[in-house]
């Protein structure tokens, strides 16, 4: 998605009642609005006690207030389109009116609200006279089926082909393009129809989406298409992409959860679904920490860790060990200089060199203190060695600094994790305490969080496909980090040997 230019997002007004829960009314219309790329803007015209269940009371304020904020909305912002919806009142609704007609707002979408989805009015039964006049100054009007009936004074509209009668009735009266909504018949298609004074009807279809969260439908359709017709300039476009997206906002209605009663429409489900969710870098290691939590647990439980653990562990077997670790670090270093050489900023460039360093001092060490003066005992790499060295080389060979510094983590945190919990159960004169020692220590604790600030600061500012490709090298390495330590005893089962 690229930004909007100057100019091009629609200044969007809506005029209405309140819904505390957020699904109806003024705050529904300002989610519908942002959803069509406008820019929202409210007049309150009734404060309503409200829920998914339904309308526990109405404050008016005086309406000489509602102008105050009508005017200080249209004295200082040129507005694109106005919906106006719950009106409330006479008083309201005249003074809306006499608003409109100093103002002449390019488009006006009047969704004449009289009664919640919840059964509740929202209009005072002799106010219908004044949403009539109000009728004059609009130029689309969006009944359901029957506020389409009290608006024309007729009984509510039986079946479809009355609805659009009706609809074209209104049409006629008024001058101006009825919406007549198909909403409230019943059917696997939802029809809504454009009905004008010329007697030209398009309809519009889709499916009916099997939700009880179909509060603040009319609300956000109204809105929707009053930011839309600023976008497309003509109706018929506008409802085909509002219907499009209110089906969609519809089918992920149930998913928000919200509220017993009849939920909300999920306004931006769309926008969620196509952009990149957004994330923290701490967000993104608790997920990715989370993410391998099997292959952690699969590795704690390995025989090799526990006799490590417990000191248990046959000389013979840990020497295995070493001598892969340390064949190991040598191409792990060459990766970690890969890392370096592709870093964005000299920071990142002297933290994966000096870790590079690291590793090469680390497989030095290996072989000076345990393995005996640079013979490496069975020295050949085994197949998990070369599995894990090989997936490193890969990454760094495909060039993306994202995936290879991911796929380095591994090696840190698991290490750290590792050692630092080994330290804590260290009993007296354990035979593997330095090497405990060495990954448990605040040292390699303190290159482990900078290894993970580095990798999940890059990665929750990634789009989705770059995170995918860098948790997909991570998760590949902490299994190769599993079945580094599962190779000793599986390879070699208590070896008996003899060293030369
Ligand atoms: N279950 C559904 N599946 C698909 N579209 C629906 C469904 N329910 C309503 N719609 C559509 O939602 C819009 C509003 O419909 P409806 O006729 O129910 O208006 P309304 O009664 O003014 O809404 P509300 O008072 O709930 O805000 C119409 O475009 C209608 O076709
Ligand atoms: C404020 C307000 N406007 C409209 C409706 C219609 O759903 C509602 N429930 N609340």
């Amino acid at each position: 998605m690229t930004a909007p230019g100057r100019g091009t997002v629609p200044r969007v007004l809506t005029i209405a009642g309140t819904d505390p829960t957020g699904g109806a009314g003024l705050q529904a219309d300002l989610k519908s609005i942002a959803a069509h790329g406008g820019y929202g803007m409210g007049v309150v015209t009734a404060l309503v006690a409200q829920n998914t269940q339904g309308v526990r009371g109405v404050h008016t304020p005086p309406v000489g207030f509602l102008t105050t904020q009508l005017d200080a909305v249209s004295d200082d912002v040129a507005i694109d389109a106005v919906k106006i919806g719950m009106l409330g009142s006479v008083t309201a609704a005249a003074e809306v009116t006499a608003w409109i007609a100093r103002v002449r707002p390019p488009v006006v979408v009047l969704d004449p609200v009289m009664v919640a989805t919840s059964g509740d009015r929202l209009l005072e039964p002799d106010a219908e006279d004044a949403v009539r006049e109000l009728l004059a100054h609009v130029d689309l009007v969006t009944p359901n089926r029957p506020e389409l009936a009290v608006i024309l004074g007729e009984p509510v509209a039986a079946t479809w082909e009355e609805a659009l009668d009706q609809g074209r009735r209104l049409s006629v009266r008024s001058g101006v393009t009825v919406l007549v909504k198909g909403g409230h018949f019943p059917g696997d298609v939802v029809r809504d129809a454009l009905v004008d004074a010329t007697g030209v009807v398009d309809v519009v279809e889709g499916p009916r989406v099997r939700t009880r969260c179909t509060h603040g439908t009319g609300c956000s359709l109204s809105a929707a298409l009053a930011t839309l017709h600023a976008h497309h300039g003509a109706w018929v476009p506008a409802l085909a992409e509002a219907r499009a997206w209110l089906t969609e906002s519809l089918e992920a209605a149930d998913l928000l959860d919200v509220g017993r009663g009849h939920g909300p429409v999920s306004h931006l489900a769309s926008l969620w679904r196509t952009a990149a969710p957004r994330t923290t870098p701490g967000r993104v290691a608790a997920e990715w920490w989370d993410e391998i939590a099997v292959v952690r647990a699969e590795t704690d439980t390995l025989p090799f860790v526990s006799a490590l653990a417990d000191g248990s562990l046959h000389e013979d077997a840990f020497s295995w060990y070493l001598a892969q670790d340390a064949l190991y670090l040598r191409d792990y270093a060459r990766v970690l200089a890969h890392a370096s050489a592709l870093a964005p900023t000299p920071d990142e460039q002297a933290f994966w060199a000096s870790s590079a360093h690291g590793a090469i001092a680390a497989e030095v060490e290996l072989h000076a203190s345990w393995l005996g003066d640079g013979q490496l005992f069975d020295a050949r790499p085994a197949p998990t060695t070369i599995a894990y060295v090989d997936h490193l080389l890969g990454l760094a060979a495909r060039g993306g600094y994202g995936p290879l510094v991911a796929g380095l983590l591994p090696c840190f945190w698991m290490y750290v994790d590792l050692g630092e919990r080994l330290l804590a159960g260290l009993g007296p004169s354990h035979p593997y305490a330095r090497w405990i020692e060495t990954y448990g220590d605040p040292a390699f604790r303190a290159s482990t969080d900078r290894a993970i600030e580095i990798v999940t600061t890059l990665a929750a500012s990634a789009g989705p496909a770059e995170r995918e490709a860098m948790l997909e090298a991570f998760r590949r390495s902490a299994q190769h980090e599993r079945d580094f330590f599962a190779a000793p005893v599986l390879a070699r089962p208590a070896p008996e040997r003899v060293r030369v």
